[in-house]
């Protein structure tokens, strides 16, 4: 796993703007002669082609039989499905093909050794929102590139991430990823069986108008994100002075996606409810991907008040706080949880 020997994993260059094309063409043209970019541009093809094979599966539903059967539990104590089973090694068998040195996944305790030398990590969430399996409701999958170094590839600053991503699988299937130079988005072409580029995320440097948090949480939300909540629902003549829509996909890579294409905040914070304390989302594989993306779509990635790309993961499997979305309303979550009250608002 340490690869402590090789020498360190550098990606740099220019900004690349998308234009119109296949995500391959894409990869080819940045990773162009660098060694270094091939290979990220290997394995972001393999978890395309992962994503693409699940994609079909998936579309099958319960024709060939229940993807949705119970199959175990995870570390977090969440029941497994088959297909989450089914997506793991699917992932961890097409990302060792592509050399990659070791596999984080949110289906197995500890991280699977890959290729031996391979100089890359990946941490992946291979179905998100599973527990949408088979109500045709968006499915996703979210995945982190990181230098296969040091003490532990995946305990290590978010900002260390070379590359993150996603496809969500829904009405279409779509994919978000960046290599560092904004975020690319693309829909798979079923004719063509190929990721087709459609742009590039809008951006979320400004405000926005929806939320995305799961609303039964309410109750047990701490007073001061309760009263940022209440604050929204109070519309124009409220504290936060403008109307606010809900949405709530029950996936976190939908909302995403969503976010990335329209704007908006999601939070999934800490509450009251037992083993909530630090929310519901993990660190390496699910927050750490997002915050990488919608960074570079000009938003911002919090715990509610620090910016998600600095703190350390304080294990494979470790919840942490995520708002994320419009920098402006990150930032007036910020400011809530740090004031308290409803102050924040202008
Ligand atoms: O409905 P809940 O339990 O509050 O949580 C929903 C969240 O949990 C998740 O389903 C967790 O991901 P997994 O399905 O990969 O475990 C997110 O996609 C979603 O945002
Ligand atoms: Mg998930
Ligand atoms: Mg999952």
């Amino acid at each position: 796993m340490m690869q402590s020997e090789q020498p360190a994993f550098q990606i740099e260059g220019d900004v690349m703007p998308p234009k119109a094309g296949t995500v391959d063409a894409y990869l080819a043209d940045w990773a162009g002669q660098d060694g270094a970019r091939r290979e990220v541009a290997d394995v972001i093809l393999a978890l395309l082609e992962a994503s693409r094979r699940l994609a079909g599966r998936l579309a099958e539903g319960a024709l060939p039989g229940d993807p949705g059967l119970p199959a175990g539990a995870n570390t977090d104590g969440d029941t497994q499905k088959r297909i989450d089973v089914a997506s793991h090694d699917l992932f961890v068998e097409l990302l060792t093909e592509a050399g990659v040195a070791i596999i984080l996944s949110e289906e197995a305790a500890a991280p699977v050794p890959g290729k031996a030398g391979g100089r890359l990590a990946v941490a992946v969430d291979p179905l998100d929102g599973s527990s949408n399996v088979g109500t045709g409701a968006p499915l996703g999958t979210i995945f982190s590139i990181l230098p296969a170094d040091g003490p532990d590839p995946f305990l290590v600053p978010g900002r260390r991430q070379i590359a993150a991503g996603y496809v969500s699988y829904g009405h279409t299937v779509d994919l978000g990823f960046s290599v560092g130079h904004g975020v690319v988005l693309a829909t798979f072409s079923p004719s063509q069986q190929r990721f087709l580029i459609t742009g590039s995320a809008t951006s979320l440097a400004g405000d926005a108008k929806e939320l995305a948090f799961n609303a039964s949480v309410t109750p047990h939300l701490q007073p001061a994100m309760r009263r940022f909540v209440e604050d929204c629902w109070a519309g124009k003549t409220g504290p936060r002075g403008k109307s606010y829509n809900m949405r709530w996909l029950g996936a976190l890579v939908g909302d995403l996606h969503r976010i990335l294409k329209r704007k908006g905040l999601f939070f999934y914070v800490g509450d009251a409810r037992p083993g909530y304390a630090k929310g519901r989302l993990r660190h390496v594989y699910e927050c750490n991907p997002i915050a990488f993306l919608v960074e570079q779509a000009g938003g911002k990635a919090t715990d509610g008040v620090t910016p998600l790309l600095d703190l350390v993961p304080t294990g494979h499997h470790a919840r942490v706080p995520l708002v994320f979305g419009a920098a402006e309303e990150v930032d007036a979550v910020a400011d809530y949880l740090q004031t308290g009250t409803a102050q924040a608002a202008e």
